[in-house]
C-alpha cells in the first residue's frame, strides 16, 4: 500500500506524459482517481464519479494505468475500479497482508527462500545452520556467519532465513542491508553533523530483532564504520537479538578486521558455502527452469552444468542468455544453439572473459532488481542508477562496442550509453557511495 500511495502522483504523471494527455483529459479522468486499497497485488482505485465515468476510465485508461504502475514501482498489479458507494463493502479488505509489507520493509527479494534454494554437498551445512537460526532466532547460533566465494548463494540463504522468520512471526523486526548500505547510511548521518541524524541511525539499527548484514568484508578498513558496527553488534547481541553476517572469507582470514570484531564474529557459528558439484549445478538449473516455466532438453542442461563450474550467478546467467538468444533468433533450444549462444562464456582455452552480460547480471543482483528491469524503458531512479552503473562498467571493463551495450540495455543508442557512463564517472569523484558501489561490484565481477 505504502509504495503505491507514495508513488501515486508519479504514476499518474507517467501515464499523462506517455499518452500525451491534454490538461483537460488529465484533470477530468485521472487526477481525481484515489488509491482505496492494495491487497494481494490488486490496487483498488476509487473513481469519484458515477457509473458512466467508471466505465469510460475502465475502457480507456485501465491498461495504461497498469503499465504506468509497473513502470514506476517495478511490480505488476491488477486494477479494480470502484465507486464511492462501494467503498464500505471494500473497507475490510483494505489492509495488504502485513507479511508483504514486512518483506518490503526488510528489503527482501521474494524469490530468495528456502523453497527455491537447492541443497547440495557444497552448501548443506550452511543450509542446515541457516534453518536452525530461522527456527530459533537469537537462541542457538549468534551470530551466524556465512562465507563463500562470489555468487554461491550467501545472499539467497540470508533472505531465506528472514522470510522464514517473518512467515512464522510477522511482527518480528527484520532488516537486511548490505554492509555498503550500512556504511553509506552512517556516512550520511555523520555528514549531517547533528545528534538527531546519528540518533536516528542508531535507533534504526539497534531497535530490531534480526539484523542481516551482507558482504561484511566491505566494512574492513573503514574505521568509523567498524566502530559503529561494533556498538551495534554489542547492543543487539547483548539483547539476544539475532545477527547474521556474510562475507567472502572467514573471520580469521579478514586480515585488517579489528581483533575485537573478529572475535565477536567467531562467537556463534561459522558456515561456508563451496562451489557446487555437477549434480548440484544440474539441480539448480532444473529448479530455475521450473521456476521460470521452461522445459529444456536434458542434454542442454548437462552442457551448461559441465562447462560452468564455479559460480551460480554465471550458471543462471548462461541459461538466461541461451533463452534470450533462442527467443531473438526464433530457434529451438538445443546443444548446438547453446554452443553458439554461450561461446563467449564457455571457451575451454581462453581465460574467463568478463562479458557485458555478466556485468549487467551482477549489477542487477547487487541492487536486487531483475535484468529485465535494467533493460526496460523504466525511468525511475531505482532502475536508472543501476542501469547507468552497468553502462559505466561495461565501458570500463569490456571492449564491447557501444552499440552492443546499447542493445543489451534496452536498445538504447550510443549517446545514451556515453551519457550514462560519464554521469557515473563524474559521480565517483564527488560521491563516496557511488565510489563504494563501483568498487564492490567490480570485485564481484572479477574477484582477483
Ligand atoms: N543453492 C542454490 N539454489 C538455487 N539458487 C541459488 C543457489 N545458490 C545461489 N543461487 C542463485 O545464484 C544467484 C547468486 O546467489 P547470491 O546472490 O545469493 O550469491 P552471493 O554468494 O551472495 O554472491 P555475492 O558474493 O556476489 O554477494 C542468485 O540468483 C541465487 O538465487
Amino acid at each position: 500500500m505504502d509504495l503505491i500511495l507514495e508513488k501515486w502522483d508519479e504514476i499518474l504523471e507517467t501515464l499523462r506524459k506517455e499518452h500525451e494527455l491534454s490538461d483537460v483529459s488529465f484533470k477530468t479522468w485521472l487526477q481525481p482517481l484515489k488509491v482505496h486499497a492494495v491487497q494481494n497485488d490488486t490496487v483498488t482505485v476509487l473513481v469519484p464519479t458515477e457509473q458512466m465515468g467508471l466505465n469510460y476510465i475502465s475502457k480507456k485508461y485501465m491498461l495504461p494505468l497498469k503499465v504506468a504502475i509497473s513502470e514506476v514501482t517495478g511490480q505488476d498489479y491488477e486494477i479494480e475500479l470502484i465507486l464511492p458507494e462501494q467503498t464500505k463493502t471494500k473497507e475490510v479488505k483494505s489492509l495488504k497482508p502485513q507479511i508483504n509489507e514486512n518483506i518490503e520493509k526488510a528489503n527482501l527479494n521474494p524469490k530468495y527462500t528456502f523453497e527455491t534454494f537447492v541443497v547440495g554437498s557444497n552448501n548443506s551445512f550452511a543450509n542446515a545452520a541457516s534453518l536452525a537460526v530461522a527456527e530459533s532466532p537469537g537462541e542457538v547460533y549468534n551470530p551466524l556467519f556465512l562465507y563463500g566465494g562470489v555468487g554461491l548463494g550467501k545472499t539467497h540463504l540470508m533472505h531465506s532465513i528472514a522470510h522464514f522468520i517473518l512467515e512464522k512471526n510477522p511482527q518480528t523486526k527484520v532488516l537486511y542491508v548490505t554492509s555498503e548500505y550500512f556504511t553509506n547510511e552512517l556516512i550520511e548521518a555523520i555528514r549531517n553533523g547533528n545528534n538527531t541524524a546519528m540518533a536516528k541511525f542508531r535507533e534504526k539499527y539497534r531497535n530490531i530483532d534480526v539484523l542481516l548484514i551482507d558482504d561484511v568484508q566491505f566494512i574492513i578498513g573503514k574505521e568509523s564504520t567498524q566502530e559503529e558496527f561494533f556498538h551495534t553488534f554489542n547492543d543487539l547481541h547483548g539483547a539476544k537479538k539475532q545477527i547474521i553476517l556474510s562475507s567472502d572469507k572467514p573471520p580469521k582470514d579478514m586480515e585488517t578486521l579489528e581483533a575485537r570484531l573478529r572475535s565477536r564474529f567467531e562467537w556463534g557459528l561459522i558456515a561456508d558455502i563451496q562451489s557446487p558439484d555437477y549434480e548440484t549445478r544440474m539441480a539448480i538449473l532444473r529448479k530455475k527452469e521450473e521456476l521460470d516455466g521452461y522445459n529444456i532438453d536434458d542434454e542442454v542442461i548437462k552442457y551448461i552444468a559441465t562447462n560452468i563450474k564455479s559460480n551460480i550467478r554465471e550458471l543462471e546467467g548462461a541459461l538466461n542468455k541461451l533463452i534470450a538468444y533462442a527467443n531473438l533468433e526464433k530457434r529451438e533450444i538445443n546443444v548446438e544453439l547453446a554452443e553458439k549462444a554461450l561461446q563467449d562464456i564457455i571457451s575451454p582455452d581462453a581465460p574467463k572473459e568478463i562479458t557485458a552480460e555478466l556485468i549487467i547480471q551482477t549489477v542487477a543482483d547487487h541492487f536486487n532488481i531483475s535484468t529485465t528491469d535494467i533493460s526496460s524503458q523504466k525511468r525511475n531512479q531505482e532502475i536508472v542508477y543501476p542501469r547507468q552503473i552497468a553502462m559505466y562498467l561495461c565501458r570500463k571493463m569490456t571492449d564491447t562496442p557501444l552499440k552492443s551495450i546499447g542493445n543489451l540495455l534496452g536498445k538504447r543508442d550510443h549517446t545514451t550509453i556515453i551519457h550514462g557512463a560519464d554521469k557515473i564517472a563524474s559521480d565517483i569523484l564527488t560521491n563516496e557511495s557511488t565510489k563504494n558501489v563501483i568498487e564492490i561490484i567490480k570485485k564481484k565481477i572479477s574477484p582477483n
